[in-house]
């Protein structure tokens, strides 16, 4: 993946407008959903059972979030992955706080096994603890570093067949065949909830149009970021800018900023 690669998706993701259907937690429905109409995507937020078969056969990507879990959204989330498998619809998992409880982390498992075409974006915490390794996370926030986090994301890569997104103050992003770092974003960006779900949801967004490794989602997310910490007076205004760069975000911008590197 190039840089000139990355602007191209960016641009096609706003020809398209792919319809990501997210089924997410209650904090951060209305983060994420602005989140995907600034970047140029179309979002829905749906969990009933009795939509999903229609749904999935005409979404772009599922996105699973398991922020707010319970055991009747646990079956809703296991049926519409299984409705996204029928389509070969792209899925992303967003495993939240996977680790902090036993509840968090089966589940998370089992939703990664079921799912065929996998994205997998979590936290350090997140994807230390789904791989099987002790991590230090105790509730939704990393408490490990991303480096941390790299054997157990490339683990994930092998144990599920997918394509594995580690954020952080670098991000990773592993797959089969590569190991990508991404050094943009702010250091505000944990203080505000919801920037993790929705790199999550944009990574939906760019898998709808065929770009599943994760990647340019981080890229976006990150260089959006970065403008957004560095023009936020503090949390508050960091929301509302994040959504404006997302927005005004262009190919001289991005391609200026972008610290990626290939490991
Ligand atoms: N210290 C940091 N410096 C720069 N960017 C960061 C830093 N920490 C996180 N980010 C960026 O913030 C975004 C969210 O990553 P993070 O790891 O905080 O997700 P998360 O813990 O899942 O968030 P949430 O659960 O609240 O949605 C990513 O784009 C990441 O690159
Ligand atoms: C704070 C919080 N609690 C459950 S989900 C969520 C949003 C960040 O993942
Ligand atoms: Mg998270």
């Amino acid at each position: 993946m190039t840089p000139e690669l990355i602007a191209q998706a960016l641009k096609s993701l706003r020809q398209q407008k792919p319809l990501v259907v997210n089924i997410t937690n209650y904090v951060v429905m209305n983060n994420t959903a602005n989140a995907l109409l600034a970047v140029g995507a179309s979002p829905i937020m749906a969990h009933s059972r009795e939509e999903m078969a229609d749904m999935m056969s005409f979404a772009g990507a599922l996105v699973i979030n398991i922020g707010t879990l319970d055991k009747v959204w646990v079956e809703r989330m296991a049926f519409a992955i299984e409705q996204a498998n029928a389509n070969q619809t792209p899925i992303v998992l967003d495993p939240v706080g996977c680790g902090a409880t036993t509840f968090r982390t089966e589940t998370s498992r089992r939703f990664a096994a079921l799912a065929k075409r996998l994205i997998i974006r979590g936290n350090a915490s997140e994807i230390i603890a789904l791989a099987g390794e002790k991590s230090q996370g105790k509730g939704v926030d990393a408490q490990d570093s991303s480096q941390a986090a790299l054997s157990a994301a490339k683990a994930l890569v092998d144990e599920y067949q997918a394509n594995v997104v580690v954020s952080g103050e670098v991000d990773y992003i592993v797959t089969k065949d590569s190991v990508f770092s991404l050094s943009n974003g702010h250091s505000m960006m944990p203080q505000v909830t919801g920037t993790g779900c929705s790199l999550s949801a944009l990574t939906g967004a760019f898998a709808a149009i065929g770009e599943t490794t994760g990647l340019v989602a981080a890229a976006v997310m990150g260089v959006a970021g970065e403008i957004a910490g560095q023009e936020a007076k503090g949390p508050g205004s960091l929301q509302t800018a994040l959504l404006d760069a997302l927005f005004a975000l262009d190919d001289d911008t991005l391609l200026a900023r972008l610290k990626l590197a290939q490991l």
